[in-house]
Order: structure tokens, then sequence, then C-alpha cells
């Protein structure tokens, strides 16, 4: 047992012996059969502990250190393969139903996919909670049911760069056939006809092209077609209109993009807002003989109005590459209409796209998998790896003040109000709190609930819970040298099992600092005390008098419990103190009582970090 001497009591918290080396983690798993966890601070020596991330596969099915393994459930360019293979087991099985990928997900850590696999709740229930990523090896998620992926603590991430060019290009190939009409002339020429009359096409130089979505391929559609000689229009409500008039594109309104055009070209993602966008009403509004160009999702448009539309004369034709439906029903009116050019969803298939995509999802993949924030994280904040860095002891803190905040309430299920005060020298952009409000929601929850809690899911576990976690900065004077002075996590409404938490306001209340890189238990209630949190601490009120360090001591010492700390924080000399002792070994329960019997002491708990 470690020894207790030098304890003493002040009024200012003593530190009796300095914390040893901590190694606590930001998880992405809660239990030992998952298979990432993100143990993000180290000290590794240099002044006040530098931190430095450090990504551990902490166990798959397979157990501790086993590989992880993913499923690729879609044709992936080989380089992505490699890349995979050389961090997990790659399972490639295509075309499975959704019976069979139910089936095979519980084995999985990571599943990626492209458009043609659905990736249902379903999905995410069978999986058992070992699906991790889900890699979408391109841009649209709208095949992943991101509601239940987030609920599933599941991250998405996607490739959102590397086929635009491709998709780009080939929405400049669906306007240029279409208005010259290759695909049917090349049918007819190929069924033995010479139709040089019925395939006179129109010419696109001067031609106004309305591209709807002015993101990555609409912008990249809109250059090239400025090079074919059109005037392009675009309508995007989130487009910046510096950015379009850098390469000579007026953003408009909808109404007025779809009035004035002769070509309509289609890139935004397919969202509620978005779904059947162009539709009867919308179709009406268009110049009699719009073209019509789709490359971004078939949803996007109301198939059966653009029939209607094609039939009456007031869309002349139209290029599509998506489809409401993928593959299209046999016999789909708009596959088989004279006037409308198709392709079976190819705008990212090019080669060099295909390479692309893959290397860049077998990374992002990996990158999750490792316990590292994504860049192209669909479902969770994006934190940059340097301010990681820098919050590492912060998350721990965060994480440990939640636990013991929800250990401190009797009862601990009617958690429903928290207070988060960052007390800080920085500018609110200087400091982004969304990863510590993850931490702290993270420990107020998992010690009551079954529910593992990571980036993805916390604010939506929180909501579904009814927990409101209010935040507020104390702004400090001072140098903002370090993001936090002190985190402050209080929680209302509620009693206590250890009355001496409560603040003067009647809160449970816990403050916490980042001393030497390490995170500290500062204040329990209007008690000052100094604790380094790991292991477990036991907080005990008593009357404020000479012997009690050594007699709690030593009924910790006769049951071989090694003590870490001991402070302890009091109101006024001879009054009540509280004691704060770090345990290295959860004590017997006979212990405790022994030290609940000990006249002076008033109360005590045992929280477990
Ligand atoms: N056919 C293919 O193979 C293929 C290939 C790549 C991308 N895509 C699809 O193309 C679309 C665009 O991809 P991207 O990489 O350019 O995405 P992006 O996110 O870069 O661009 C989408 C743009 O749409 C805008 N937008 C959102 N709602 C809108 C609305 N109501 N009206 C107008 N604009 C709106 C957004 O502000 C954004 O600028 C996606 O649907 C994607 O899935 C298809
Ligand atoms: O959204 C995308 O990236 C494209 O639609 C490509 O889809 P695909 O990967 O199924 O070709």
């Amino acid at each position: 047992m470690a020894p207790m001497a030098a304890a003493s009591t002040s009024s200012a918290p003593a530190l009796v012996k300095p914390p040893p080396r901590l190694a606590a983690a930001f998880s992405f798993s809660n239990s030992m059969s998952r298979c990432i966890s993100f143990r993000s601070a180290v000290p590794v020596g240099g002044r006040g502990g530098e931190w430095r991330r450090r990504l551990v596969v902490v166990a798959t099915a397979g157990g501790m250190g086993a590989k992880p393994t993913v499923l690729v459930a879609e044709k992936l360019g080989e380089a992505g393969l490699e890349v995979l293979k050389g961090f997990a087991n790659v399972d490639c099985s295509y075309n499975l139903t959704q019976e069979e990928l139910c089936t095979k997900i519980s084995l999985c850590d990571a599943l990626i996919v492209r458009s043609g696999t659905k990736v249902s709740r379903e999905v995410f229930e069978s999986s058992g909670g070992r699906l991790r990523v889900v890699g979408r090896a391109g841009v649209g998620i709208d095949n992943v049911d991101l509601g239940a992926a987030t609920e599933h603590g599941c991250l998405v991430v996607n490739a959102p760069t590397a086929n635009t060019v491709a998709a780009a290009e080939h929405g400049i190939a669906l306007l240029t056939a279409m208005a010259r009409n290759i695909a049917q002339a090349d049918a007819s020429l190929k069924a033995g006809k010479w139709l040089r009359s019925k395939y006179v096409g129109v010419s696109l130089v001067g031609k106004t092209l309305a591209v709807m979505g002015f993101g990555k391929v609409g912008s990249e559609v809109a250059r090239r077609a400025k090079g074919l000689g059109m005037h392009v229009i675009a309508h995007d409500p989130y487009a910046s209109a510096d950015r379009a008039r850098a390469i000579g594109v007026d953003l408009v309104s909808f109404d007025e993009a779809i009035s004035t055009a002769e070509f309509i070209s289609l890139h935004m993602p397919l969202t509620p807002s978005t779904s059947k966008i162009l539709n009867d009403e919308a179709f009406a509004k268009m110049k009699t003989g719009a073209r019509i160009i789709n490359v971004a999702r078939g949803g996007v448009i109301d198939e059966d109005a653009l029939v209607r539309a094609l039939d009456s004369g007031k869309v002349a034709q139209a290029a599509l590459d998506v489809f409401t439906e993928e593959p299209p029903a046999p016999g789909n009116k708009l596959v088989l209409h004279e006037r409308v050019t198709v392709t079976p969803h190819l705008g990212a298939s090019t080669m060099e796209a295909q390479e692309g995509v893959a290397i860049e999802i077998a990374e992002a993949v990996i990158g999750a998998l490792k316990g590292e924030l994504s860049s192209t994280a669909v479902n969770a904040p994006m934190v940059p790896a340097e301010v990681l860095s820098e919050l590492a002891p912060y998350v721990i803190l965060a994480e440990k003040l939640g636990r013991l905040a929800v250990q401190l309430v009797s009862g601990g299920g009617g958690v429903k109000s928290v207070k988060v005060s960052y007390a800080t020298a920085r500018a609110p952009d200087d400091l982004d709190t969304r990863l510590l409000r993850a931490m702290i929601t993270k420990g107020l929850i998992e010690p009551i609930s079954s529910v593992f809690i990571n980036l993805v899911n916390a604010d939506f576990t929180a909501k579904q819970r009814g927990v409101r976690i209010a935040e507020e900065r104390i702004l400090l004077d001072g140098s903002p040298e370090n993001p936090l002075d002190y985190i402050q996590v209080q929680i209302a409404h509620v009693e206590s099992k250890f009355a001496s938490a409560m603040s003067d306001s009647g809160e449970i209340t816990v403050e916490g600092r980042v001393m030497d890189g390490v995170p500290h238990l500062t204040k329990v209630g209007s008690f000052q005390v100094d604790v380094s949190l790991e292991g477990s601490i036991i907080l005990c009120r008593q009357v404020d008098q000479p012997g009690m360090i050594g007699r709690v001591g030593s009924i910790l010492g006769e049951q071989n419990v090694n003590v870490s700390f001991m402070s302890v924080g009091r109101i006024a000399p001879r009054k009540h103190a509280v004691m704060a002792i770090g345990v290295d070994e959860e004590p017997h329960p006979e212990a405790l009582k022994k030290i609940g019997e000990i006249p002076a002491i008033e109360e005590f708990v045992f929280l477990k970090l």
C-alpha cells in the first residue's frame, strides 16, 4: 500500500502524492468486444506533460488486438482494397440480399458500399452494436439511414471529392449527347437505318444552362458549359455568390432558373426538401422545349410528371443517369421514351474516379476504425487533429466529471437538467466544446444505462433520454494559452447521496481542472479539494479534526487498498471538511462500512471513475 504520510488539512487543498502516468481514453467503444478505442491522452514527458494522440485497436470479436473485419458490399477499386487489406480482414461479398447483409453484418466492424446497397435501420439493428463505421465509396448518402446510424453510434464517412470530375464530365456528355441525339442515332444506324433528317439536333452555344445545386459537381459542370459557349446561371440557396461570380455564373432564384433556361441540369443531393423538386408545377414554369439533365439522384424528379411533360412537349428531351428505383423496373416509361437518353448510374464510373474513391474511402474507414475523427464524417462533428490534440486532457476531464456527477445523484435515472460551465480566456470561436459536451454526456449516461456514447450519438442519446445539457462560458481575463481553466458540471433538480456535493444554490456540483496535463477534481459542492482523476474516489464529509486521514488510511491499508491521493477541503478550521481519497482498487464493502463507522465521518460515498 502507498504511504499516506504528509496529508494535511487546510483551507487550500493539499496534494499528497503526485499522480502516476495517466492514460484515459476517448473511446468509440464501450466494451472490449468492440473494435476501437481511441486512447487519446498519454503524457509523454516534457514541461507540463505533452499530450499525444495514441490510437489503439483494442479488440474485435476475434479478441484483443485482432484485425477488424471490413465488409465490402459493392465493387471497389483494387488500390482501395489493398489499402484495406493492410489493416483489416476484408470480406468482398457483392450482390447480397438485405437478409444476407443483415446476417453478415454482426461479424463486421465496418461496411463499405456504393449507391446500390441500402444500409437500412435493420442493418444497424442486426449488427448487434459491432458495426462502427459505414463507408460510402462516393458522395450521395441517401442510401444510408443516417438517423439509425447515429442512434447506434455508428460513424458514416463518405468519399466526397474523388468522383466530382467524373460526374461533371458525365453531365456534359449527357448534355451534348442529348442535344445531338447521339444515343438514338446510334441505335437507329445499328438497326440498319440511315435517318439524317430525323436526328437534327440543337446547338448549345449561346443557350442558357441552369445548374441546380452549385456544389462540387454543379460548379464543374458550369465551368465546362461556359467553355462550350453557354450562358450559365445557377440556383443553390447555400452557395456563395462570390464563388459563382468567380467562374462567371449568376446565382438566381429557383423560379428564375427553371423559367429562363433552355437546359436544366440537376446537381443537388436527394433530401426531403429536394425530393421531387422538379414536379408538374415546376415543369409548367419552364420554357416549352426545355431539356433536362440529371446526374444527381432520380428522386429529385417526379418521374411521372416528367413523362407527362415529355408527352405534352413541354420538355423536349431528358438525359438521365439516375432513377428513383435502381435498376428501373422493366417497362419504365422514361427509360423507354424515344426522347430520353439514359445511362445506368455511370456518373462516377471512370477508372480514375473509382480508384480515387476506393483509396479515399479505404483511408477514411481505417482512420475511423482507429478512432480518428474523420474529415469526411457525415454524422459527427469534424474536429481538426490539432484541436483534438490540445483538448485531449480536457476530454478525459469532461468524461470523468460527468461520471462523478451522475454517481452522486441518488437514484441516478432522474437526471434531466445539466449545466456545464467552461471557464476560459478564449473567444467562443477559439474553443469548440462539442467534443467536451459529448464526453460529459458519455460520463453522465453510460454509468446509468447500457447505451454506449461517442461523438456520433451523444447529443442524440441525451435528447432521447430527456437530458438537457446547457452550456455556458465563463470568460476569464488572462492569457488564452490553455483552452480552459476549469470545467464545472452541475445537475439540477435531483437529490444527492452525498449531501455535501450540493452547491449553495442546490445543484450537485463538481469542478475540475487540468494540471500539468493531468485531470484533477478540484471542487465538490462548495468544498475545494484536489484529487487526480484516476482509479476510484472516496469522498467523506467529516468533522475537521486531527487524525482523520490516518484513521481512514489505516482501514484502507488493512484491506490492501492502494491510496493514490488524498486531499482535504474545509470550510473553516475544526468545522466540516470534505476529504477526497483516490484509491487504485475498489475497497471491500467491509472497509467502506468501517470508514462510515468512524464517529467523525458524517457521510461518505465511493465513486468509480
Ligand atoms: N451520377 C453519379 O454517379 C453521381 C456522381 C457524383 C455525385 N452524384 C450526385 O450529385 C449530387 C451533387 O454532388 P456534389 O458532390 O456536387 O455534392 P455537393 O454537396 O458538393 O453539392 C450539392 C449542392 O447542392 C446544394 N443544394 C442543397 N439543397 C439544394 C436545393 N434545394 N436547391 C439547390 N441546391 C441545393 C448544396 O448547397 C450544394 O452546394 C449528389 O446528389 C450526388 O449524390 C452523382
Ligand atoms: O453519389 C455518388 O457518389 C454517385 O452517385 C456514385 O455512386 P456509385 O458509387 O454507386 O457509382
